[in-house]
């Protein structure tokens, strides 16, 4: 069933569908993607110095993109990837040209706080984020507002998350790092990137 949960935050728009995809359908999903995706290990520079990102990537997608101050030219889409940006076009109402595929190998792997507004993704960018795997907690945080308190989200295994209207310009988040046994997990966040 595809329950539609809006999230109460200020200055944002965001819901959470739980079960977008089915049990069956996300074990499917989260293996042919392991198989099928060309994960990079990709690295940041931090402070001056470069590191590995604390996760692998893959970029699928129509054109060219600046991520993380790394500019990937994206592979051609796969048919499982298609399929998927399908369906969640459907569910959405909104049309995808690209995705950025994370995958975090074990509670070490992360990503930090930031927001997707780089200007290529437009003013008021919509983000489709697809879960498939280990159950991590998403967080979100608002950029100016002290007395605003954090929002979590556990992003379970088929799960969908889309944000879009003015989230990206106030709000932040993350996927920490997590201390507890957790299998890994795969995510897929459809764009839009106009070049
Ligand atoms: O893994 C996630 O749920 C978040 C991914 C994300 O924020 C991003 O790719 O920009
Ligand atoms: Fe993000």
């Amino acid at each position: 069933m595809q329950k539609t949960q809006k999230l109460y935050m200020p200055d944002a728009e965001v819901s959470y569908i739980a079960h977008f995809l089915s049990g069956e359908e996300s074990d499917a999903y989260f293996r042919k993607l392991m198989e099928q995706v060309s994960w990079q290990q990709e690295s940041i520079k931090l402070f001056g110095k470069l590191q590995p990102m604390p996760r692998l990537t893959a970029w699928y997608g129509d054109k060219g993109y600046t991520y993380s101050g790394l500019h990937n030219r994206p592979q051609p889409w796969l048919p499982v990837l298609q399929e998927l940006k399908r369906k969640v076009e459907l569910a959405s109402g909104h049309t995808f040209n690209s995705v950025l595929l994370n995958l975090y190998r074990t509670g070490q792997n992360s990503m930090g706080w930031h927001s997707d507004d780089e200007a290529a993704l437009g003013q008021e960018p919509v983000i489709a984020s697809l879960s498939l795997g280990g159950e991590r907690k998403f967080r979100f945080r608002h950029k100016t507002r002290k007395d605003i308190e954090p929002v979590n989200v556990t992003l379970n295994h088929g799960s969908l998350l889309l944000m879009q209207g003015p989230t990206q310009h106030h709000w932040l988040h993350q996927v920490p790092k997590t201390a507890r046994a957790v299998e890994p997990r795969i995510n897929l966040t459809f764009r839009n990137v106009n070049v």
